[in-house]
């Protein structure tokens, strides 16, 4: 049993350079980006400035039209104190698909993560999420684009309650009323049966389960971008595997997914690319 209560807020890491992303409801990863507000599915043309768009507003997560790459890094330097701890000249993630990021501990993975998940701005450099600079945004413009990015971390963040009310909390923060057919969905994609888990509580759960049902109050509201730092580490093969189908699932909707493991033969079947993560910098 490792299911548990954790609010998940945390605010931007104490040390850090000043150059966090300007948000007072800067939630941390967890329960936290749950509870931002809404998802985005379609992705307004407002939010790609410069683009191509020849025949209309852009309205597809993975836009063929748009020729911005989903996130772009430019001389991005995020330092703790005085250490450089990433250091990214140029780095373009296209939307759609499956990047894995490996490396050693204390590389850079987490991070990256963070910058990606738009909870961590650089110190340095430039990074656009769609086309747009992400830290000269108002707080407000910021938090309207976390809502379609979302954060798994290694240990599930679940609330104490049953799995059915903690998967529709993401729905409902986003002023979804009727909440039971997305729930029942998520489930599916995790490979829970609704019918056994909808109404079990948290302590109810194994470890295993309890992350698979993070991982469907996450994609229970469609996000844009699927970051997941080390999703299947304290999980059995079957599990694993469960997270990796759900993955690709999503990936196959158009949602981008990003995740970072150390489980090479995991990862590499399911990587479209792979990212190298070491001493801050990246390759790949
Ligand atoms: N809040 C912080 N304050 C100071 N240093 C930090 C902080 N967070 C991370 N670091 C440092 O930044 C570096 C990169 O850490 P990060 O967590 O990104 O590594 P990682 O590749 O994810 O490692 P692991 O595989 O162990 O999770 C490490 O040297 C770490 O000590």
């Amino acid at each position: 049993m490792s299911g548990r209560e954790d609010n998940g807020v945390s605010r931007m890491s104490p040390g850090s350079c000043e150059h966090n992303i300007p948000a007072d409801d800067a939630l941390a990863a967890g329960a936290g980006d749950m509870a931002d507000g809404a998802a985005s599915e379609a992705h307004p043309e407002e939010i790609h400035p410069g683009a191509a768009h020849t025949e209309g507003p852009c309205t597809g997560v993975l836009c063929t039209r748009c020729h911005v790459p989903l996130y772009q890094l430019e001389g991005v330097v995020r330092r703790h104190g005085e250490r450089t701890v990433l250091d990214v000249p140029r780095l373009d993630i296209t939307a759609g698909g499956i990047t894995g990021v490996v490396g050693p501990n204390g590389g850079g993975k987490s991070t990256l993560l963070r910058l990606l998940a738009l909870l961590d701005a650089p110190c340095r450099g430039e990074l656009h999420f769609a086309g747009e600079a992400v830290g000269p945004l108002s707080a407000a413009r910021t938090a309207e684009l976390r809502r379609s990015v979302t954060l798994l971390l290694q240990e599930p963040y679940l609330l104490r309650r049953s799995v059915y009310e903690n998967v529709a909390f993401g729905l409902s923060m986003r002023g979804v009323r009727d909440t039971a057919d997305a729930v029942r969905g998520a489930l599916e994609l995790v490979a829970l049966d609704p019918d056994v888990f909808l109404h079990r509580r948290w302590f109810e759960l194994s470890g295993g389960e309890a992350q698979r049902v993070a991982l469907a109050a996450r994609l229970a509201f469609s996000p844009r971008v699927l970051l997941m730092d080390e999703p299947t580490a304290s999980l059995d093969e079957d599990s694993a595997a469960r997270i990796a189908d759900a993955a690709r699932a999503v990936a196959g909707r158009g949602t981008t997914v990003i995740v970072v493991s150390h489980d090479r033969d995991w990862l590499e079947p399911l990587a479209d690319r792979i990212l190298k993560v070491r001493r801050g910098l990246v390759e790949g």
